[in-house]
């Protein structure tokens, strides 16, 4: 399928630097610190389980923040973060792997890697904790499997956190034996937020999969409305970004019992 035809296109322009981008020279393996693990450590803190991103710009936001990452991430862990999520896509996002493996080691939480692998080499660019697999980007002849790509991942010490936007594609990551997954309320198509996305796809998740809501999330009624329908955790960016970084995932991660 050719997906590519059906996207926005800074979606496609990213998709085009992800094809052409190496990997790395060393086969990477991971210890990995479990996110299921710090959600719940976070809820017996009586914390939002909240992955705060380090992301210092992208094709939906003005300007570009321009901070030290380390200094972001541990700002975000002050704040509560359970977890962290560090951009590595370096033409569209500002990130960078060395950025991720700064934070790696300057934190106990959890790091996601969020960037657009399509191939296996990228696996091995840097180590972290989870590694995103993007359902609608490995659809097309020219990538590698979502379901190789989960397992070369996992051979890694990996956790692989799934992103799908709908129901088909929900059951593309089931199908692929995906324990994490994540509902991007942003649409890959149009670059629009619409927190109904997870709503729909939610019910439909199988009780033992850790899931996630991802994307649109700016307000402590968003947290709420994404908790009420489901969501074990949170992906939150530009909302935390934007401002004090440690005040806004303190407001973000507080539970409704503390307001
Ligand atoms: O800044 P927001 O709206 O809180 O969104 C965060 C995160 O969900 C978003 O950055 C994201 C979701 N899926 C992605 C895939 C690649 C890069 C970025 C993303």
């Amino acid at each position: 399928m050719d997906a590519s035809e059906e996207i926005a296109p800074a979606v496609r322009s990213i998709l085009a630097a992800a094809r052409e981008r190496g990997g790395g020279d060393e086969r990477v393996s991971v210890d990995a610190r479990s996110l299921p693990d710090a959600f719940a450590a976070a809820e017996a803190d009586d914390r939002v389980p909240v992955i705060a991103e380090v992301k210092p710009t992208s094709p939906t936001t003005d300007g570009e923040r321009t901070d030290d990452p380390v200094e972001l991430a541990e700002a975000m862990v002050a704040g509560g973060a359970a977890a962290l999520s560090v951009l590595t896509e370096p033409d569209h996002f500002g990130g960078s792997p060395e950025s991720l493996r700064r934070i790696r080691e300057a934190v106990d939480v959890p790091v996601l890697r969020k960037d657009f692998v399509v191939r296996e080499a990228q696996l091995d660019t840097v180590a972290a904790d989870v590694i995103l697999l993007i359902v609608r980007f490995l659809q097309e002849d020219d990538t590698d499997d979502l379901g190789d790509l989960l397992a070369a991942a996992r051979d890694r010490g990996f956790q692989v956190l799934v992103e799908v936007h709908d129901g088909d594609e929900l059951q593309q990551a089931l199908d692929a034996g995906a324990d994490i997954v994540g509902v991007n309320n942003r649409d890959l198509a149009e670059l629009v937020v619409d927190l109904d996305t997870f709503e729909r796809v939610a019910p439909d998740v199988p009780e033992d999969v850790t899931l996630l809501a991802e994307s649109g999330i700016e307000t402590t009624d968003d947290v709420a409305r994404m908790r009420a329908a489901g969501a074990d955790g949170l992906l939150i960016g530009s909302a935390i970004m934007n401002g004090s970084v440690a005040e806004n995932t303190s407001r973000l991660t507080q539970t409704e019992t503390q307001t």
